[in-house]
């Protein structure tokens, strides 16, 4: 259906239609006439999943067909899960204090009532746990319930794992792709202000120099400084209980990492758990966890590898007449759409766009800049890790803009796509369609998180419409099945 709403003043329409979902396209002068008509005919586009298919476990066709994936009841507070009180109340008093209340998400209801289990195993061998719910699900604090209990019932327990020496030694390493996420984990941890926890965050080697010195129970780093940490101190990691490996499906499965993993594995006597995170599974992963801990212990969401049910997902095809077959025509439309709409009341709109290539990406931010868009860009081959931080810093925290209709646009390839949490983005575009289904439902994935609902705007031109894999997500949205 489409309404037609005359008014003095455009803004006066977006202003006064709510419902965040909806299409609204301000026309304001006769050269927007022909707009309607696309307009009309993208709204057939958009299509929410219907709810009788959300039940719908999916998983047996996958390469995890030996997940347990159940649908938990749910818990109305952190303090009703067999949890430390002293843990719940950080989660409640610092984590996520500005969350008038804070609920557990079910894949941290099934970790908690999981936790008093593993804690109880006394025996000696290594307990692997295959942790895998959708984007934005809250797999960090998932994980972070046993360990930090563990960390915590055993820190004077065992005179071996003694933190006070000035040598360094860690308890627990947590594994991620990217330095920005080594950033944002620390964040999270030491959020928890959690007053026995010592925390280190080595995403530089200008840290490394002093992070050699000091023992800590918790180290949050990435795999090319933790291979170069292992190499030049494997002592450090001779009191190693827990590994997590955040991304799993990046991080711990490239050769590289299997090797230094298999090293901690012989290094540490007293390895006792390994944690395997990821909102994705694909094949080759499945395949090494059931030859490497073919008794892996598995924690898995039904709605694994779906789109999240908060994301509304609409295709936008350009060889629709209006958009000639331009992509940045049609980016900029879309864009033009959400800046009119009133998706985030009184807050600037951020938009993330992601393409394939570095020079997608420039070609998207010039053109972006040319119509006067406040836009950043984050390609990952020429930035520093410091610059991304800093660039993000100023995307999320968009100081001194004057809110009414504005718009901050941020365009990155693939290195924003992973474990990004990049607070309440309510709007992604998808430029390019991604190469594979695991990096769209990545990408996707950096809205609709926990209880915010999102957008996703995939921009496909006449080349693209007949992919196969524009079809399977086309239905998998449509159906709210597994793309994988
Ligand atoms: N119980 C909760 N209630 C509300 N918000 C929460 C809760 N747990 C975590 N969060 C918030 O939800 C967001 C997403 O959490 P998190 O980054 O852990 O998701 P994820 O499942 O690891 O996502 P991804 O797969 O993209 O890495 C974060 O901003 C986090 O602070």
């Amino acid at each position: 259906m489409v309404l037609l709403i005359l008014a003095k003043r455009s803004n006066t329409i977006v202003r006064l239609w709510k419902p965040p979902s909806l299409w609204i396209l301000p026309c304001y002068s006769r050269s927007y006439s022909k707009k309607l008509v696309s307009y009309g005919k993208r709204l057939n586009e958009i299509k929410l999943p219907p709810k009788a298919d959300r039940s719908q476990n999916i998983l047996d066709s996958t390469a995890t067909t030996q997940a347990r994936a159940t649908k938990v009841a749910k818990v109305a507070q952190f303090s009703d899960l067999p949890v430390d009180p002293q843990l719940t109340s950080a989660i409640e008093n610092y984590l996520l204090s500005d969350l008038q209340y804070a609920k557990p998400s079910p894949i941290q209801i099934q970790m908690a009532k999981e936790t008093p289990i593993l804690l109880r195993d006394k025996s000696k061998h290594t307990n692997a746990v295959v942790l895998a719910s959708e984007t934005g699900s809250g797999k960090t604090l998932a994980y972070l319930i046993p360990l930090i209990q563990f960390l915590k019932f055993t820190t004077n327990s065992d005179s071996d794992l003694n933190i006070s020496s000035r040598k360094a030694s860690y308890r627990a390493i947590i594994l991620t792709p990217v330095p920005s996420l080594v950033g944002q984990l620390h964040d999270v941890i030491s959020g928890l202000n959690i007053p026995s926890l010592t925390v280190a965050g080595m995403s530089n080697f200008v840290r490394t120099n002093k992070i050699k010195q000091i023992s800590r129970d918790i180290l949050c780093t990435n795999p090319q400084k933790f291979n170069a940490l292992m190499e030049n101190n494997p002592e450090a990691f001779k009191s190693v209980q827990i590994v997590v490996c955040d991304e799993a499906d990046t991080v711990s499965f490239k050769d590289a990492y299997k090797t230094s993993i298999q090293t901690i594995r012989n290094l540490s006597e007293h390895l006792k758990y390994m944690f395997f995170c990821s909102a994705t599974i694909p094949t080759s992963m499945e395949r090494h966890i059931q030859q490497a801990y073919p008794k892996a212990n598995r924690i898995v969401s039904p709605d694994l590898h779906k789109l999240p049910s908060r994301v509304n997902f609409s295709i936008i095809k350009c060889s629709q007449e209006f958009y000639k077959n331009s992509k940045i025509r049609a980016l900029i439309h879309t864009i033009a759409s959400i800046k009119f709409s009133n998706s985030e009341h009184d807050q600037v709109k951020r938009i993330l766009i992601f393409a394939n290539h570095g020079s997608t990406v420039s070609k998207i931010v010039d053109e972006l800049k040319a119509k006067g868009f406040d836009t950043f860009a984050v390609d990952g081959s020429s930035t520093t890790h410091e610059e991304i931080e800093h660039v993000l810093e100023s995307f999320k925290n968009p100081i001194g803009t004057d809110v009414n209709d504005a718009v901050k646009i941020m365009v990155s390839t693939d290195i924003l796509a992973r474990g990004i949490d990049l607070k309440r983005i309510k709007h992604v575009i998808l430029y390019d369609v991604p190469f594979s289904s695991m990096e769209l439902l990545h990408r996707v994935g950096r809205t609709g998180r926990m209880s915010i609902r999102g957008n996703a705007y995939l921009i496909v031109d006449r080349s693209d419409e007949n992919k196969p894999a524009v079809k399977r997500i086309r239905k998998a949205a449509i159906h709210h099945r597994a793309l994988i």
